[in-house]
């Protein structure tokens, strides 16, 4: 569904990273891993069409990015649910309202019903449905941007640090959610340091975990 081939990017010095190639199957669960700096999150940014690679091929749902359209970016960009590092919201909106919104603006409105109301209370956020976002705690705020980014069911889910506030059993049950909706055939793609996370995911999943180092992305050892 996205594919990398032999890509570089740099920001204008020299290349954070070169020959880099990735696909993302329908059902396949990857964690990237790598020092900070490293560049997992410009690695994510070019997953889902954010930035456009220096060289090589990043192609989405089957499409060179370069050659698509901005509004066909913007199409390929509703099939992938991201999990932003800075989880930023519509402040004026109800935390309810920001979760619905990727439905709303999708024209499916009317297709949020139950399944909001069941997403938060599997991230916990039943009591927050009506508060604004400003009033949220840096967890509640992962746990909201988690449920905005998987609830229009999207077929890719590509997540920055997602359990980096939350507690040991919230991390377990965001993740539970992200393997449920992998079986499903969804690909996920998780950028963590969290080891514990990528060890208790793969007792229940077969994840692929990568690691971006010294501008090579590589499959971790066996130590994890
Ligand atoms: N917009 C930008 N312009 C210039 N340099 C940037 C920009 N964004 C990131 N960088 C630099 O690129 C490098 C990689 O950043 P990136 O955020 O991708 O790393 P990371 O591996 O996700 O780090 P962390 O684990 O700390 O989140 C860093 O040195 C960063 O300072």
């Amino acid at each position: 569904m996205i594919e990398l081939r032999n890509v570089a990017y740099s920001y204008g010095g020299a290349e954070l990273f070169s020959d880099l190639s990735l696909s993302l199957t329908p059902g396949s669960f990857h964690f990237l891993t790598g020092p900070s700096g490293a560049g997992k999150t410009t690695l994510l940014k070019l997953c889902y069409g954010e930035l456009t690679a220096t060289s090589g091929d990043v192609l989405l749902f089957g499409e060179d990015k370069r050659q698509m359209t901005r509004d066909g970016v913007a199409m390929a960009r509703r099939r992938i649910g991201v999990v932003h590092q800075d989880c930023q919201f519509l402040d004026h909106l109800p935390v309810a309202e920001n979760i619905a919104l990727p439905m709303t603006a999708a024209g499916r409105q009317s297709e949020v019903g139950d399944d909001l109301n069941d997403l938060m209370a599997w991230v916990g956020l039943t009591n927050q449905a009506a508060q604004l976002p400003p009033q949220l705690s840096g967890g509640e705020r992962q746990r909201a941007a988690l449920a905005r980014a998987v609830i229009t069911s999207p077929d890719v889910i590509i997540a920055d640090e997602p359990t980096g506030n939350v507690d040991w059993e919230m991390s377990q049950r965001l993740l539970t959610l992200l393997v449920e909706l992998n079986k499903m055939g969804k690909a996920v793609l998780i950028a963590t340091h969290d080891l514990n996370l990528i060890r208790a995911a793969k007792a229940q999943v077969q994840a692929r975990v990568l690691r971006l180092r010294n501008r090579k992305l590589q499959a971790a050892g066996a130590d994890l």
